[in-house]
Parts: structure tokens; C-alpha cells; sequence
């Protein structure tokens, strides 16, 4: 490859002596020879943020696996299980010692730990430079963790020197500091980077933790689930996902996100659900799966605010349903085909009782019109959520590393699936009057939901946000994929045949191999050695399904790491590991409480599901990083070269 004069010439400012290039190239070119980093991927969290946290924190077993590598022979494994909680709780763990122990016991453990600690971040570290682990050192440590890291405890000659740092560390009071900060490096060192495929948003009352843990993770991609991009669109301006957004954390009484998480008003909504549904109402309003318990009043008011704002959310589904003609969802125009005198809703022909026919706001004769008061309401919310910072701020984390879809060192990410016809070939779908398919498909959904954040012109974004909309609920949206969402069904009607959603033909055709290739093929990789990484549909294990499909190019990670799903999972959740040596698949067990984990060093440990070794070690160089190393390593020779024949001048 030959290189531009003046690009040479830029390059000089960043390396501008033989001397400087000579050493990034011999430090890139012994970078991409070391073992790749391990990645994880998790997906489903659905606000499950004790159980994430945690997973995160064991980095799914590797801690564990590690302790029990160093230690092996030396500690038993109760020492081993109370240095694993150090590790992922050191605070807590340091808190719950200090209060058992005397001073000088609580002395003579801090020098323990610390020395167990400093030998395990040997372990946890091995494997990368020491420019980078450096550079993953909490602030205020840099100096001492390095030193004790590259020294050896059991030279004689350094054992005084080694020994003198730990004192010096008790000696001025920052033990507790230090180990906090070790503790944080490992936790790092273990999970080099972090894939969510999707669903932080929905039932669990953490949704807003989770984010805040994913800001601080170091390297993080996400690929957008239905439940996420229905929050983007509401901190966006789209009123009837944040309706919907409402409905469903009410209906799982989780105010956790909304008020404590969020600080949003509901206030107005509590008045309209006092003034207008203080009656009866059906029992499909019942708040579920509520584990703390509330209080008889604070759930009949809970169920009242739910019907409130899903008759909201319908009005406005209609309404949009209306105005764009184009995204077909005039199936989702139910109230028009509600009879109060009858007391019935006709669905696909057929007629069907109410279940609850208290609809003192619904006129039929425009039934998809708020009533001032509902307007109010609307408005009122959207302020609250235009000012909620830290929600826009989480969104805005979600948008700039968020997207559909996800190719990475050899996989293809993505939380649904891709719409396909039942004869397998890539569904099209109109977008702004193009008919797209597969990938292109996926790459103009991702545009819309980048308008619907960064569009400036109104209707541009208001286009871009009904699209949004399309992509939580619609039948060809990649991140829904079914038939319809049955919500109107689920309230209204008790008949199950309607609350049937069917699925796109793509979960059942992901079975086959062939259609996998052809997936993989379509976004451009190599289908011998790469794999589709899914999630979205918990995989029934009770009921023997398996996670691995296709012939192993298919690995659906949906396992329940939230509670309301592992009645059908029989687990709760997986963690897939891709690290140089291949491909591990584990499962987790159900996570008591953060609080047992710190005070009987409780863990989740996982079980091997799938393995796939690779023949030989993945090495930097191999991943896509390790493309760009060598593209830059190519350059800097150049620039060795131009240096040495004077067509660039040292500087
Ligand atoms: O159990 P609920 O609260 O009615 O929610 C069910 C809804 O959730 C969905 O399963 C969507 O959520 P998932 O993306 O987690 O599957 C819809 O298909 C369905 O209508
Ligand atoms: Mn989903």
C-alpha cells in the first residue's frame, strides 16, 4: 500500500522521530500477537438490576473460576467464596468485616487480602499489556498496583520492598481504598468488553441502575431491544410510547424507574385515574407480579392509573395508526369497532364481551380523540419527561452506542430477528416509499431511530417517531417480529384465541442452518466461522429447547435473567464468554439478593451449557481491532521509511 506524502506528514506530529515510530511499531506488533480480550454478551435484562449487577460483578463465573485457578490447594473454599465476594462487593464486604472484628484483626485481614487480591489481579492481567493495564488502574493507584503487580512476593530480595508497600498502606489508613480499587481493576480485567443484545427497559424495577452501570462500563455495545427503543421514543417526543412506557411499568408496579429512577410527575395521572376510573374495573388491570407488598390502596390506585393511561395509549396507537397508513397497523384500530351498548368489540369478525366496559372517557364517535383532561395529562408528562435529565441522559448513552444490529470480531448481533417470508427469503418492507429487506432493511431502521433523537426538523422527526413506535410493536419490525401486541386483547377480552401473537416465520426458520448462512452471508461474514448471537424470545428449557440452534450458528441468549420469565426458561439467564480460546455458554442460577451475596458470600454460579474451543488461540491480531493494528502498523512503517530516506523530516 502506498501512502500520501501529507499523510505522512501528519502522521509525523503524532510520531515525529524514528525513535517515537520505531517503538509504537514494535509495541502494536507484539499487541496483536497477545490472546484476545474476553467478551460477554447478556441479553433480556428487562430491569433485573441486582441479578445483572451481579453477573457482571462474578463476570459470569470467570472470578470465581480465577480464585479457584490461584488458590487451588491453598485456601478452602469458604476463604475462597469471602474473597470472591471482596471482589465483586468490596465495599460492603469491607463494612460487614470491620464491624466483626477487632482493629488488629481487621489489620492482620486487610494485609491478607490484599496480598490474595494482588495475586489474582496477576492472573486476571496476564494476558494484556502493561500499557493497558495501566490505563485500567482506578485513579490514585497507578503507581503502587503496578508495582506490586510486576514485583514477586516470594523474591527474597524484593520481599522487603514488596512487604514495605502493603504496611506503608495500612500504616496511612488506605487498606480499605486499595483494595476497593484492586478489587475494581479485576472486575475490569475480567470482562474486556461488554455486549447487550437488547431489553435493559421493561418490568424490572432497575432499568435506570442498569443503564447507570452500562455508563460506567469501560468498553460497551448495545443493540436496542423493543422495550429500549420504546423508551428512546418516549424521551424523544413520541407521546404514545411514552404512554406505553408508563402502562407497563405501572402494570408491574415498578414506580422504581419512574419516580425514584426518573423523578417523572405522575401526579396528573393520579388525578384522572381518581376522577374518571374510581369504580370498578376489570381485574386485567390488577398490577402483577409485584414481589414487596403493597398496600391494598396503593394497588387499587395503581390499577386505576394503569387503566387511565392504557386507554390513553390506545387512543393514541389509533391515531397514529390513522396517519400512517403505510406501516399497516390499522389492525391495532380497536376502539372504532367498540360497542358500549352492547357492551362487545368486534376482533377479525368476530364479536366479543367486554371485560370491562367502564369507558366514561371513550366518545364513540371519535373514539381515538383524549378528552381535554387526557390532554392535559399528556402534556403534563411529556414536560416531565423533556426535564428528566438523567432519563435523557441514559437515552442519549442508549442512541450513541446503541443500534439494530451489531458485526463484531466475526458475529452478528442483534436482539429479534430479521423479517422473513414463511418460504425464508428476506421479508420487504416499505420505508418512506422504498421496499427494503435484510440488511438494508435493519440499516434504514437504525437511521429513523437516529433521527427520532438527533432530527431537527419537526416533521422529520415526527416521521422518524412513529417509526419508533413501529419498531416496539409492529409485525415486520426486527426488534418485535410478531403478528401483533395483543395489549387491547389482553384487558378487554377474555378469549385467548385473540391474545395469541404470532411470530415472524424467521424464529422458527433460525432453526435451519442454511437460513443462518444466508443471514450471516447477508451482513457480509463468513459463515464457516462466525455466528448469529439473539436474544428476544426466552428459551424454554423446561420444555427441552435448546439455546443452541442451526447447527451451532445460532445461539439465542434469552434465558430469563428476569424473574418474570423463568417460569418458562427454568433458568435465569445466560451469559455467552467468547474469549481466545473459543466460545462458552453458561447459565445462571437464580440470584437471592445482593444483600445474602454480601453476608453469606452467596454467588451465582453458572453451569456450562456449550462449548466451542478453538484449535488454536484467537489472537488480538485475528479480531477486528487487531485489522485496524495492522493497517496502522503498515503506516508506520511507511513513515519509518519516509523517514529514513528523507522525504519526511524528523522533527
Ligand atoms: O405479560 P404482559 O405484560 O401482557 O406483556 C406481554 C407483552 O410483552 C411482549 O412479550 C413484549 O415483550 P418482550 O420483548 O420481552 O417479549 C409482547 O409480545 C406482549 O404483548
Ligand atoms: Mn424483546
Amino acid at each position: 500500500m502506498s501512502y500520501d506524502l501529507e499523510y505522512l506528514k501528519l502522521l509525523s506530529k503524532q510520531y515525529p522521530s524514528v525513535d517515537a515510530v520505531s517503538t509504537e511499531i514494535v509495541n502494536l506488533s507484539a499487541i496483536i500477537l497477545l490472546p484476545k480480550g474476553t467478551e460477554h454478551f447478556l441479553a433480556d435484562i428487562h430491569g433485573e438490576d441486582e441479578a445483572f449487577d451481579h453477573v457482571l460483578r462474578n463476570a459470569s463465573g470467570v472470578v470465581k473460576r480465577k480464585i479457584d485457578d490461584v488458590f487451588m490447594g491453598t485456601l478452602s473454599e469458604a476463604e475462597k467464596k469471602s474473597l470472591a465476594t471482596l471482589v465483586y462487593y468490596p465495599r460492603e464486604k469491607l463494612e460487614l468485616e470491620k464491624a466483626a472484628r477487632s482493629d488488629q484483626s481487621l489489620a492482620a485481614w486487610h494485609e491478607v487480602m490484599m496480598l490474595q487480591l494482588v495475586q489474582l489481579c496477576r492472573q486476571a492481567a496476564y494476558k494484556y499489556t502493561r500499557s493497558k493495564v495501566r490505563k485500567a488502574i482506578p485513579e490514585g493507584f497507578q503507581y503502587i498496583i503496578e508495582e506490586l503487580l510486576h514485583e514477586n512476593e516470594d523474591d527474597p530480595m524484593k520481599q522487603g520492598y514488596y512487604q514495605g508497600i502493603l504496611d506503608s498502606l495500612l500504616d496511612i489508613g488506605r487498606a480499605e481504598d486499595f483494595i476497593v480499587a484492586i478489587a475494581e481493576l479485576i472486575r475490569k480485567l475480567v470482562v474486556d468488553h461488554l455486549h447487550i443484545i437488547g431489553d435493559i427497559y421493561d418490568r424490572g424495577k432497575g432499568a435506570h441502575l442498569v443503564m447507570d452501570t452500562l455508563r460506567r462500563q469501560h468498553t460497551v455495545d448495545i443493540q436496542w431491544g423493543n422495550h429500549d427503543v420504546l423508551w428512546i421514543g418516549a424521551a424523544c417526543g413520541s407521546d404514545v410510547c411514552m404512554a406505553d412506557a408508563i402502562r407497563v411499568s405501572l402494570r408491574y408496579g415498578n414506580l422504581e424507574t419512574l419516580q425514584e429512577g426518573y423523578g417523572l410527575n405522575l401526579s396528573p395521572l393520579v388525578r384522572l385515574a381518581l376522577d374518571k376510573y374510581s369504580g370498578s374495573y376489570a381485574p386485567t388491570f390488577q398490577v402483577k407480579s409485584k414481589e414487596e407488598v403493597l398496600e391494598e390502596k396503593d394497588l387499587v390506585l395503581l390499577s386505576r392509573m394503569q387503566k387511565a393511561i392504557a386507554i390513553i395509549q390506545l387512543k393514541l396507537e389509533g391515531q397514529l395508526a390513522l396517519r400512517r397508513p403505510e406501516l399497516g397497523l390499522g389492525h391495532r384500530r380497536l376502539l372504532e369497532r367498540v360497542d358500549l351498548s352492547r357492551g362487545a368489540v368486534e376482533i377479525e369478525g368476530a364479536w366479543y364481551p367486554l371485560l370491562d366496559k367502564v369507558l366514561p372517557t371513550l366518545d364513540p364517535a371519535n373514539p381515538y380523540e383524549l378528552t381535554a383532561e387526557e390532554r392535559d395529562v399528556v402534556e403534563k408528562l411529556r414536560t416531565s419527561f423533556d426535564h428528566a435529565t438523567d432519563l435523557q441522559k441514559h437515552i442519549r448513552f442508549l442512541v450513541d452506542k446503541g443500534g439494530m444490529y451489531k458485526v463484531f470480531n466475526g458475529n452478528l448481533l442483534y436482539h429479534g430477528g430479521i423479517p422473513m417470508t414463511e418460504a425464508g427469503a428476506f421479508e420487504t418492507f416499505k420505508l418512506a416509499g422504498k421496499a427494503l429487506k435484510g440488511k438494508a432493511l435493519l440499516d434504514r431502521f437504525d437511521d429513523c431511530v437516529r433521527s427520532a433523537y438527533y432530527a431537527q426538523d419537526p416533521e422529520e422527526k415526527a416521521q422518524a417517531l412513529d417509526v419508533v413506535w413501529y419498531l416496539w410493536c409492529g409485525e415486520k419490525s426486527p426488534l418485535f417480529g410478531k403478528s401483533k401486541m395483543a395489549t387491547f386483547e389482553r384487558y378487554f377480552v377474555e378469549a385467548e384465541e385473540t391474545h395469541k401473537e404470532v411470530k415472524n416465520p424467521y424464529y422458527a426458520l433460525r432453526e435451519d442452518e442454511d437460513v443462518c448462512v444466508r443471514i450471516l452471508s447477508e451482513f457480509g461474514l463468513n459463515a464457516e466461522t462466525s455466528h448469529i448471537i439473539n436474544g428476544h424470545v426466552p428459551v424454554k428449557v423446561v420444555k427441552g429447547e435448546m439455546p443452541i440452534k442451526a447447527g451451532g450458528k445460532l445461539i439465542t441468549i434469552d434465558g430469563g435473567l428476569s424473574k418474570a420469565y423463568q417460569k418458562v426458561t427454568g433458568i435465569a439467564g445466560y451469559t455467552l464468554i467468547f474469549n481466545s480460546q473459543g466460545m462458552h455458554l453458561v447459565s445462571h442460577e437464580p440470584f437471592e439478593s445482593k444483600t445474602r451475596a454480601v453476608q453469606e458470600d452467596l454467588d451465582m454460579l453458572p453451569t456450562s451449557v456449550f462449548i466451542e474451543k478453538h484449535l488454536t488461540r484467537m489472537l488480538v491480531g485475528d479480531t477486528d481491532n487487531g485489522a485496524l493494528l495492522k493497517k496502522d502498523i503498515e503506516a508506520l512503517k511507511a513513515l519509518l521509511q519516509a523517514y529514513r530516506d528523507g522525504r519526511v523530516r524528523e522533527r
